[in-house]
């Protein structure tokens, strides 16, 4: 091997990472194959090998550039390379030990094709809230290490400009966008910086920027490895090293930063670059039209510079101390502290979920008011507060349900990518999202109650002719129409952990309770449904909340209807004419046992959910 020129590596511990030099890295692939599943002839499954055979030696001090056309399968390298995608065949080591997803986290960072970015924070909040999940360190110095990096990724100007939504003109800019995915992992510092595209959208001046940002990362010990489409010829030769590839398979690599060698290498094979043309576009060309041919004289070796050709060095052995999944660089409290901010924040600046959550409540409750205004205690009292407490419950799960859908997918992708490099555990992003949206699971339904239980008199307590507010039949209402939001919403999370896209989240969400709804035992008795369905109001919980409101809107409740019905208590009906179970005995007892196997779903729902979505998030 023509040695690589290592420094001494150093063994950080995880509370070092902070402030030290990270450990240099040699990453060595070996015959790195991947596969793909794909549909064969007559739609027989088949598979697909979109990387083939790719050996090689990314080591530190070296910016690598990996090009080729579109589809090649640099991304595909990429994902192999980061443990994103398992290599169907060969063999990847990281300074001589065997690849570990783990480890690689902790000591890479991966810029993404796409600028995945949380909208509603600025620049330079963005870089604080990287700063404090990837080192921990105190307010001053992350203040510093950001104030650095905003003047580095010439980000002043938008220092404290929001990012804004994606596809919004409210925001910053593409170019800027780009330059502050790359400076967000550099908060801390990874001994490894994959980069998928991080010129793409940027100007001429911005690029070579960039680029050379990346070069002079490499030349302090960094290993860094970009896929590039089309760099100037600039751009191009300010990397140390190329990695060409097509069709899955290298054509070339080896040094470029004397510029001479791909372009020697093309010569030798037949292909002269022409004096005024961009090597890089030159090569492409040539690739594209003429890839056997460069393949051919890739293989046969004698063109390809000698140290292409180097050997892994066994002196590089040594990783950081493997960290435990509580030591990340920030706490957990700190991690909780930060997203519960990074969320109240999202929500003061992007308010419009949350005022449709609380002014749907208002409007419709105002609505219902008026249309049932002082229901009474005669005959049609009762039907009409049956038909309140089905409406309430419906109405309020599927406006607790949906807003969770609509916002939580698009999020995903930026959670799962600080997740893939390693700012914080998936299992802090959940529980802070619960604290964050308790006041809009407790607030809407308050308000829904106080104004439509009041203006129908359902929160009443009517005896005879008589009614009047009733503070325990309020408080009873509201934990069960409270537990009825909780539950839908921890449903809710459970079905968006689940689901590929919003779309298909939106329509399985209400595709999903509407039939809780009907089996729920209002529609039809529970003793009265088929076998078929009747097992399944056991484990469907809004069964529960039906039973839960039904108890407390009845409970002592008397009504002006002739004794020769039969109906004209509260508990009669109950029994009677909505068929609810006798679980204790006692209506009062009933109540409570409904209102606890709900707290029990609500419980195993949020479970559920936080164990689905940390998983989609360690993908
Ligand atoms: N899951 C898959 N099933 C089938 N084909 C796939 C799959 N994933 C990738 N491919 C194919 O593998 C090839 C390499 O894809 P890859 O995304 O790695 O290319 P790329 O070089 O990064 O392209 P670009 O520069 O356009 O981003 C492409 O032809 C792509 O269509």
């Amino acid at each position: 091997m023509a040695g690589i020129d290592l420094h001494p590596v150093v063994a950080v511990s995880v509370a070092d990472t902070a402030t030290s030099i990270p450990p240099q890295i040699q990453l060595v692939f070996d015959q790195v194959s991947v596969d793909v599943p794909i549909k064969g002839d007559h739609g027989k499954p088949s598979t697909k090998r979109i990387l083939d055979s790719v050996s090689g030696i990314f080591g530190p001090d070296e910016a690598w550039a990996v090009m080729g056309p579109s589809g090649s399968g640099k991304t595909t390298l990429l994902n192999a390379l980061t443990g994103v995608t398992k290599p169907t065949v060969g063999t990847i080591t990281v300074n001589n030990h065997p690849f570990d997803r783990a480890t690689m986290r902790q000591i890479s960072a991966f810029v993404p094709q796409d600028d995945l970015l949380t909208p509603t924070l600025t620049v330079h909040e963005a870089l604080m809230d990287a700063a404090l999940f990837k080192t921990g360190l105190p307010t001053q110095d992350r203040e510093a290490r950001v104030t650095t990096l905003i003047s580095q990724f010439g980000l002043e100007e938008c220092r404290d400009v929001l990012i804004g939504h994606p596809g919004s003109n409210k925001g910053i800019s593409g170019g800027q966008k780009r330059r502050l995915s790359v400076a967000l992992e550099l908060c801390g510092n990874p001994s490894l910086l994959y980069l998928d595209e991080p010129t793409s959208g940027l100007d001429a001046v911005n690029t070579m920027s960039l680029v050379r940002r990346l070069s002079n990362l490499a030349a302090s010990g960094v290993t860094v490895i970009a896929t590039i489409h089309q760099p100037s010829a600039a751009a191009f030769f300010t990397f140390d090293r190329l990695l060409l590839l097509h069709r899955g398979q290298i054509c070339y690599q080896g040094p470029v930063a004397l510029g001479a060698q791909p372009v020697a290498f093309f010569a030798a094979a037949g292909f002269v670059c022409p004096a005024l043309e961009n090597p890089a576009d030159f090569m492409f060309e040539v690739l594209v039209m003429n890839t056997a041919a460069i393949r051919a004289a890739y293989l046969e070796g004698s063109m390809v510079p000698e140290d292409a050709q180097r050997a892994p060095d066994a002196k590089m052995s040594l990783l950081p101390a493997r960290r435990t999944a509580s030591a990340y660089p920030a706490s957990r409290a700190i991690q909780m502290y930060a997203h519960v901010r990074r969320n109240l924040l999202g929500m003061r600046r992007d308010p419009l979920l949350a005022r449709i959550r609380v002014g749907s409540a208002v409007g419709v409750s105002l609505i219902v008011g008026v249309l049932y205004f002082d229901i009474g205690n005669g005959a049609t009292g009762v039907n009409q507060i049956i038909s309140l407490l089905v409406f309430s419950m419906i109405f309020l799960a599927i406006t607790s349900a949906l807003p969770v859908v609509i916002a939580i997918l698009p999020e995903f992708d930026v959670v799962q990518k600080e997740c893939r490099n390693n700012w914080y555990s998936p299992w802090a992003y959940v529980p802070a999202k619960l604290i964050t949206e308790l006041p809009l699971l407790v607030v809407p339904p308050l308000l829904f109650l106080a104004i439509m239980g009041n203006m129908t008199t359902l929160s009443w307590q009517t005896k005879g002719e008589s009614s009047e507010s009733d503070v325990s039949r309020f408080f009873m209402l509201y934990l069960a129409l409270f537990l009825v939001v909780f539950a839908t919403n921890s449903w809710a999370y459970f079905l968006s952990g689940l689901a590929p896209t919003t779309q298909i989240a939106t329509l399985i969400t209400p595709g999903s309770i509407m039939p809780m709804a009907l089996l729920s035992g209002f529609f039809v008795n529970q003793q009265d449904m088929s076998w078929i369905f009747r097992w399944f109001t056991y484990i469907n919980y809004l069964n529960y909340a039906w039973q839960a409101l039904a108890s407390a809107s009845f409970i002592e409740r008397t009504f002006d209807v002739p004794l020769a019905t039969g109906l004209s208590t509260g508990d009669e009906i109950l029994r009677t004419r909505l068929g609810l179970p006798v679980v204790t005995g006692s209506i009062l007892s009933d109540y409570w046992a409904n209102i606890g196997i709900l707290v029990g779903f609500v419980i195993f729902f949020r479970i559920l959910a936080t164990v689905i979505i940390a998983r989609r998030l360690r993908k």
